[in-house]
């Protein structure tokens, strides 16, 4: 049963060597989040209190302006950050295409980077070792399996960072914008594999900027602002408090079923 609670979950980036006022004047200027100073240290405090409840069959949207805090509350989500104070409880694997190529190594073979990133992200070796085969079908990477990485071209380096990221079924599932791979065949049937991790989630959280991305997969959404949740809903009033349209499209329940 996945779940995730966050109760006054704040994240608190020090910048130690912010001396002088026009520093702190321009990162004021700049930043989505908010920034504090104490003396000579200036702190972008990117998540402020943020309370937060999901269960099986949530489907979370994630909007916010650039800066918002969007990134950072899906890096609590996933245990890459620990919040600095108040608590984040994530019950569930989690998977997050969020970096789909942390780890690999461009001097190890596709078969070998199948291994090593399947372990990050939990597949145990002997089992990585066995699915090599059907990852690198997926994949489409052909007679480069045993080459080094360092060979692919970039397209063929992503599609093998996402058959691999994308060959486990999470119970928690995040992800920064919908993902796309490959040219349009490759692309068709990556989102196929993408909207299938999806039904079989038990947690989806989404952050998107595209308003039809977020109608089609989620039902719940949060409007972050200055690191803060300043709207908790239904997706489409969501939608519309952060300034954006409803698209005219039907909804494809069949995605948003939940485990
Ligand atoms: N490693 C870091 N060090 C310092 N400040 C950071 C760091 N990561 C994020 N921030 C700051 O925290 C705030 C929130 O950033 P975050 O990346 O979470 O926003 P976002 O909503 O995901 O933005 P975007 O839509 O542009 O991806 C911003 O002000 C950002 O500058």
């Amino acid at each position: 049963m996945a779940s995730i609670i966050l109760e006054n979950a704040c994240v608190e980036f020090p910048i130690y060597n912010a001396r002088g006022r026009s520093i702190r004047r321009n990162l004021m200027a700049r930043v989505g989040g908010s920034v504090a100073a104490d003396g000579d240290v200036v702190s972008v405090n990117a998540l402020k209190n943020v309370n937060l409840r999901l269960t099986n069959g949530d489907r979370l949207g994630l909007l916010g302006h650039n800066g918002a805090g969007k990134s950072t509350l899906l890096r609590v989500l996933s245990g890459a950050y620990e919040p600095s104070s108040g608590s984040a409880e994530i019950q569930g694997a989690v998977s997050s295409l969020l970096d789909i190529t942390m780890g690999m190594d461009p001097e190890m073979s596709g078969a070998e980077n199948i291994v090593l990133r399947g372990a990050i992200i939990g597949m145990t070796i002997p089992e990585a070792r066995e699915r090599i085969p059907e990852i690198a079908e997926f994949a489409e990477i052909g007679d480069f399996l045993d080459l080094p990485m360092r060979t692919y071209s970039s397209g063929m380096n992503m599609r093998l960072a996402f058959a691999i990221s994308t060959a486990i079924r999470p119970d928690i599932l995040l992800m920064d914008e919908l993902i796309s791979v490959g040219d349009a065949a490759f692309a068709s049937k990556a989102r196929q594999r993408v909207q299938e991790l999806i039904a079989s989630a038990g947690i989806l959280v989404l952050a998107s900027h595209d308003p039809k991305s977020l109608l089609e997969y989620c039902t719940r959404g949060i409007v972050m602002e200055h690191g803060q949740i300043a709207f908790d809903g239904p997706i489409e009033e969501a939608i519309v408090r952060h300034g954006m349209e409803i698209p005219e499209m039907k909804k494809e329940t069949s995605a948003v079923s939940g485990a």
